[in-house]
């Protein structure tokens, strides 16, 4: 990832609050990199930045709105992640409710393990990822080799990967 990052910022109802703090402490540092969102938090995060923007300030690049998550935006930035586009993921999910999309939430998490990309859970967990010198610097994040994986042996398909 390089200098300037894309982070991926998400969060669930009861914990909107949490994050919208979380940009408003760190909007200086926040506002010089990429953010991609889920719709609602996406919509909440750009008030807060427009309300607090002071002359001389630019935010670097638009903020893109994904879907709100229930209605697909956490599958697009699961995808987001797959496709490499999207170097750290901030995500605080409500522990204290169950959600509609469950299934896409647990999908997201684990594909951000899968590409082993930096993912805050929590604020504190965001506040350290955030203070981080390797947030300051290009970081490629170390990738598992799953070529084993894809050459597996599969019933019914031959080596050369024919329908026998
Ligand atoms: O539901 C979400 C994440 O699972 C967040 O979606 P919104 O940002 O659209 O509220």
């Amino acid at each position: 990832m390089d200098f300037v990052k894309t982070i991926g910022l998400v969060a669930h109802d009861n914990r909107k609050q949490d994050l919208i703090e979380w940009v408003r402490w760190n909007y200086k540092t926040l506002i010089q990199h990429r953010l991609v969102c889920t719709g609602t938090t996406g919509r909440l995060v750009q008030q807060t930045i427009e309300e607090l923007m002071e002359p001389g300030d630019r935010q670097a690049h638009p903020i893109v709105q994904l879907k709100s998550g229930p209605l697909g935006g956490d599958q697009q930035m699961g995808a987001m992640i797959a496709e490499g586009k999207i170097d750290i993921l901030i995500f605080l999910w409500d522990p204290m409710e169950p959600q509609p999309h469950d299934v896409d939430v647990k999908a997201l998490l684990r594909i951000a393990v899968l590409y082993n990309i930096p993912v805050a859970n929590n604020r504190s967990t965001a506040d350290f990822i955030i203070s981080s010198p390797l947030f300051y610097q290009q970081y490629e994040p170390v990738r598992k080799d799953y070529s084993v994986y894809l050459r597996r042996s599969i019933p019914g398909v031959d080596a050369r990967g024919g329908i026998s």
